[in-house]
């Protein structure tokens, strides 16, 4: 009988203060998508990275078709036929497509690199993944998928045995990540092994044969993906029931006026964007990805300032060219990208989280600590954030920093909440969590502006949808009328523009 594709065996990793990966074991096999699962800060992205050379186990083995194999560096995993698909820009970004996809074997003539061979070998290896990117363009121009699908070329060309997926879908939309699937799906049928890490139920039930699951570093079980049902996968996860991903809606008649948007304008980005948002309602941002949704917050958080339009905060027309303006105005945003705009990745949690609290737990000029940490306490439990108070920001798992920025402004306590992709990389315990709560804000009587990639989270949330394309409102959907189906047609642009 042939060898796994991969086996681990008894592996192993600490970090300081954290088991990250404890005597794991099992096996990926060739020409399968593997799932591996669990909760924020299970071990999921450690496990990719052991494989992936980026880290090495402190303890345990890795086997390749059989061999035992360590691997210092990505390089050498790449050399042994184990690439990883990394969600943020993993080339050299000023550098051209056809460059990156060439690296150390650049093709030269008379001690030249010969540019036009260069430029074929690329656009021959992107031909293979069905892509027709231009090998010209640099690296830094491309956007998340497209930079995928060179990193799934390149993997390719290297004749990659073994492919490594963290969370690849996040920052997708529905037909890229359509596209994405067909890839894998080719890898598949190639017979390269898939590692594929995800939070998504229904991609991974879409792709995978198998799933492993993960908990608290833990290996807690491998099973073929058909004898496993999502309730059961989801118990294994978070060892406990969850009776239901999404609340059963408080209701809350929709109060005053809490923010009005006229005419806003940022040319490039968005046109002549209006709508209102009221109390006691949760206003749905719908869009694919480019349509103009997060610029629109951003402006109206004035992170960019818009070049035409008002904002109207409860009635009043009002001037935002800062942050602070905004906040000052209670207003509060969950930004989408966590890294760049919602946290400060050198500080502490607690740090993070009190942020734009500070005021409210200052006494004299100095902080109340004990407050401090009695409010950051009562947010980490509820969102079950894996970290303590103490813990260095940037050592946190990717969900588990989501669930600090949300736990910042749920601490906030703002009355107009503006959420961008609140649920990214988030497990699907703090998901549901995370749900309930902006349902509840809701029918306490703040103001939510919801923008999510997810339709179902989008529909089940909201009490209305506002559709963008190209930077334009092209309609409006009450709750009743917002199917999934209708949803995608409009933004598509599949249907007449109604109001
Ligand atoms: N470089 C690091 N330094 C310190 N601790 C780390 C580091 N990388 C990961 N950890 C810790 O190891 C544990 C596992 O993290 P990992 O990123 O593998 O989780 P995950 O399952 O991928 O989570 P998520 O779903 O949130 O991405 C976490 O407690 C995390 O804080």
């Amino acid at each position: 009988m042939t060898s796994p594709a991969v086996e681990f065996r008894g592996v192993t990793k600490r970090f300081p203060g954290v088991v990250a990966l404890d005597d794991v074991s099992f096996d990926v096999h060739a020409g399968s998508v593997h799932a591996v699962c669990g909760e924020n800060g299970a071990g999921k992205s450690t496990l990719g990275k052991i494989l992936s050379g980026i880290y090495q186990a402190d303890a345990g083995e890795v086997r390749l078709e059989g061999r035992p194999v360590r691997f210092a560096s990505p390089r050498d995993a790449l050399a042994a036929g184990v690439a990883m698909v990394h969600q943020e820009l993993a080339f050299c970004e000023n550098l051209t497509v056809a460059d990156n996809l060439c690296l150390g074997r650049l093709p030269s003539r008379w001690g030249f690199v010969d540019r036009g061979a260069l430029r074929e070998r690329a656009r021959a290896l992107l031909g293979t993944v069905g892509a027709s990117i231009d090998p010209d363009r640099p690296m830094a121009s491309l956007g998340v998928a497209e930079q995928q699908v060179v990193q799934i070329a390149a993997a390719v060309g290297e004749g990659a045995k073994v492919v490594v997926f963290d969370e690849p879908t996040s920052s997708l939309g529905e037909a890229e990540a359509a596209n994405l699937f067909r890839l894998i799906d080719e890898l598949r049928e190639r017979g390269v092994a898939i590692l594929y890490v995800s939070h998504r139920m229904p991609e991974i039930y879409r792709l995978c044969d198998t799933i492993t699951v993960l908990r608290d570093g833990r290996h807690v079980g491998t099973h073929p993906t058909s004898e496993l049902d999502e309730a059961s996968l989801v118990q294994l996860m978070i060892g406990r029931r969850l009776e239901q991903y999404f609340p059963a809606h408080v209701s809350a008649p929709r109060g005053e006026e809490r923010l009005r948007v006229e005419g806003l304008t940022r040319p490039g980005h968005f046109e002549d964007v209006s709508f209102t948002l009221h109390a006691g309602e949760v206003l749905g941002l719908a869009g694919l990805v480019g349509a103009g949704r997060s610029e629109v917050a951003e402006t109206i958080f004035g992170i960019v300032p818009a070049a035409r339009g008002f904002v109207s905060v409860r009635g009043k027309r009002v001037q935002i060219a800062h942050a602070t303006d905004a906040m000052a105005h209670g207003i509060g945003f969950v930004p989408e990208d966590r890294k760049k705009q919602g946290l400060v990745l050198g500080m502490r949690t607690r740090e993070n989280t009190t942020l734009p609290t500070l005021d409210r737990l200052s006494r004299f000029g100095f902080v109340d600590r004990a407050a401090e940490r009695d409010t950051v306490r009562i947010y980490f439990d509820r969102l079950r954030v894996k970290a303590t108070q103490e813990t260095v920001t940037a050592a946190l798992s990717g969900g588990n920093q989501q669930k600090i920025v949300m736990a910042k402004w749920l601490a906030a306590g703002g009355d107009i909440l503006i959420l961008d992709e609140p649920t990214r990389g988030v497990d699907v315990g703090a998901k549901a969590e995370i749900h309930a709560w902006i349902d509840k804000l809701a029918a306490e009587g703040a103001a939510v502006l919801l923008i999510s990639s997810e339709l179902p989270e989008l529909l089940n949330l909201s009490s209305r949808v506002v559709v963008l394309r190209e930077g334009r409102v092209v309609g409006e959907l009450p709750r009743e009328a917002a199917s999934q189906d209708a949803l995608l047609r409009m933004m598509a642009g599949l249907t007449s523009e109604a109001a």
